[in-house]
């Protein structure tokens, strides 16, 4: 496994800090400073991808894995868009359950590993794939899962594609490190960050927001998932956590970033996920499904430099911008 100084150059491998180290002569040689070069074969390799954007979450459950797949469904609606979903939830890999691709598997291509499709512009790439069971449990160490992460942005021929959409787990984690620099030589457009109303959900988000400034991701906005229960029969709005209705807007407007829309309860999302169907083509009316595609609708529009119609917070032109970047 590669060494990393944790000391300047000059001083790696020689100061008292070092002293019994194994790895002082590797450390004092520099050897340990040579970029790994995967850093290069994935720029290269996804030289065809158009924009990479990250999906984040604080805490796990909050919905993040539905909100990667729905936000691939819409813009694969577009049959001009080319769209590729990379699960690299490597403990918990729920993608292949909702895209409706449990015990699909992938082949080899050419020079690595080809993607599942869903259509023919949304292809999925995902570790459950790789099991031989959906309930096998992928108990690995860091260096383990770092090395899938490596191949799975390496070696899977995505081919042209417009938006390659990351679904991470939870937390900042080995995984966001990993990603983070396998892709320093590709780059990433940006991060989506998805939250409950929940104080608990919210104080972990303000610390994934911190990890994406620290490793200069740029923060594209932030979605409220589970804002709200929309009662089938009335149509009245409930909310199920109070007394933190409006958090997520405040802590966007505290932190000057987008609050790119809310989306509500409701429990026909969960069994569209479960058979493995597109909640915006089951039940498209629905007040969750609007707010689905009004997220993408209302960055597509930005990304075209329109007027925002329906802006959900006024915000820097610094923090929409971000958001069009990583969608023009
Ligand atoms: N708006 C919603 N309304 C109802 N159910 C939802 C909604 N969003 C997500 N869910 C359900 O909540 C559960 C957790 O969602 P999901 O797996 O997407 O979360 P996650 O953040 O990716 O979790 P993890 O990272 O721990 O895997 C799922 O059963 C999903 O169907
Ligand atoms: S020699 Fe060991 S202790 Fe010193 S910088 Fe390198 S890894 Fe760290």
């Amino acid at each position: 496994e590669k060494v990393v100084p944790h000391k300047s150059s000059d001083q790696a491998g020689k100061s008292s800090a070092c002293q019994g180290c194994p790895n002082q002569n590797i450390c004092a040689s520099g050897a340990a400073k040579a970029p790994d070069p995967a850093i290069e074969e994935i720029r290269q390799k996804l030289t065809s991808v158009k924009h990479k954007i990250l999906v984040l979450s604080g805490k796990g459950g909050v919905g993040k894995s539905t909100f990667s797949a729905h936000l691939s469904h819409a813009l694969a609606s577009d049959d001009s868009k080319e769209v590729a979903l990379l699960d690299v939830d490597i403990c918990g890999p729920s993608i292949p359950k909702i895209m409706g691709l449990e015990g699909e598997q992938v082949h080899q291509s050419g020079s690595g590993w080809s993607p599942v499709y869903v259509e023919d512009n949304l292809a999925v790439m995902s570790i459950g794939f790789l099991l031989s069971s959906p309930d096998d449990a992928v108990i690995w160490r860091g260096p383990k899962k770092n090395g899938m992460i490596k191949q799975f942005l390496r070696d899977v021929d995505w081919g042209e594609v417009d938006y390659l959409i990351v679904d991470t787990p939870p937390g900042t984690s080995d995984e966001h490190l990993s990603i983070v620099q396998y892709l320093s030589g590709a780059g990433i457009d940006g991060a989506a960050i998805i939250t409950t109303p929940q104080e608990v959900s919210l104080q972990d988000v303000r610390k994934e927001i911190r990890f994406c400034k620290k490793v200069k991701i740029p923060v594209i906005g932030v979605i409220e998932n589970m804002s709200g229960f929309v009662c089938p029969k009335c149509k009245n709005t409930s909310q199920i956590f109070p007394p933190t209705t409006g958090g997520a807007q405040r802590m966007c407007e505290e932190l000057n970033l987008p609050l790119l829309g809310r989306v509500p309860l409701d429990p026909r999302i969960g069994r569209s996920c479960d058979e493995g169907r597109s909640f915006l083509t089951e039940v498209p009316d629905s007040p969750a499904a609007v707010a689905y595609q009004n997220i993408v609708q209302t960055s597509q529009r930005a990304a075209r430099g329109q007027r925002l119609l329906y802006p959900v917070l006024p915000v820097s032109l610094q923090g929409w911008g971000n958001w069009r970047a990583a969608f023009m």
